[in-house]
């Protein structure tokens, strides 16, 4: 809940002044603006290749939901992703895997890359059972699905002790929870399938730690929540990610 559409121009400009030397065909950027500067994003982005999602949706196509915003709204207001299962959703409205389940099922449905925020609390890390509260949370939330599904969506890694603070989790950390990751995945796909997933790491990621993480063979991009509040924050990830990629693959 930050930003009013008033800054999306200014973002944009930013991001654009500040990359004009980078070549972003290596990289597949997103933001996600507030809903109420999604059109404004859409627009001031322009001919950039920076796409837009939304932070939530609705699993209902339209109905008596009032106050909630349905896939095609968001795809109405130039979205191609949405965001769901952030950790503030889950504390702060009570929202379930079950339900995210919904969200997934709609999103796909609507022509929508959902990406799915999954995540550990320090409890589960400190019992050292960060491995199985992540096999739980994703095999909720991916039920139903079919493996050709798996191309069109994003999984987040996101340990909730990492949000919001200082440090990331280590480089050797955010490795093992997105092999284990990609083994459920494989497990309940198959390799193929799994291989067409990305797995993106979020939690307190800066210019300090952008390079290392990003470097992961695990990691396949990263979410940036602070150091993204600014055009000029976000294009100095976006700088270091592009220039330090060594998979040759879009990051
Ligand atoms: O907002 C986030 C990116 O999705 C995420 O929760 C991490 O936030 P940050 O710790 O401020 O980078």
């Amino acid at each position: 809940m930050n930003n009013l559409a008033a800054d999306a121009a200014r973002y944009a400009s930013a991001m654009q002044a500040a990359l004009s030397d980078v070549d972003l065909s290596v990289l597949d950027i997103f933001v996600l603006p507030p809903f109420t500067a999604l059109p404004a994003a859409a627009a001031a982005f322009g001919d950039m290749p920076v796409a837009i999602g939304g932070q939530n949706m609705h699993w209902a196509e339209s109905g008596a939901w009032t106050g909630e915003i349905s896939a095609a709204m968001l795809k109405d207001a130039g979205c191609t992703y949405v965001e769901l299962a952030h950790a503030e959703r889950l504390k702060h409205f009570g929202e379930t895997y079950e339900c995210v389940r919904l969200k997934v099922m709609a999103a796909l449905r609507a022509g929508l890359s959902p990406i799915i925020c999954l995540g550990e609390s320090s409890e589960d890390k400190d019992l050292d059972r960060a491995d199985e509260a992540l096999s739980l949370q994703l095999v909720t939330v991916l039920s139903g699905l079919a493996p050709t599904h798996l191309q069109h969506i994003v999984l987040a890694y996101e340990p909730r002790w990492a949000i919001g603070v200082t440090e990331a989790a280590s480089p050797s950390y955010v490795a093992a929870r997105h092999r284990h990751l990609r083994a459920v995945l494989a497990e309940r796909f198959g390799r193929d399938a799994a291989e067409t997933v990305r797995i993106i790491y979020g939690g307190s990621v800066n210019r300090d730690n952008a390079m290392v993480l990003a470097a992961l063979p695990e990691v396949d991009g990263l979410f940036v929540g602070r150091q993204a509040w600014t055009g000029e924050g976000f294009a100095e990830i976006v700088r270091i990610v592009a220039a330090h990629s060594p998979k040759g693959d879009k990051a």
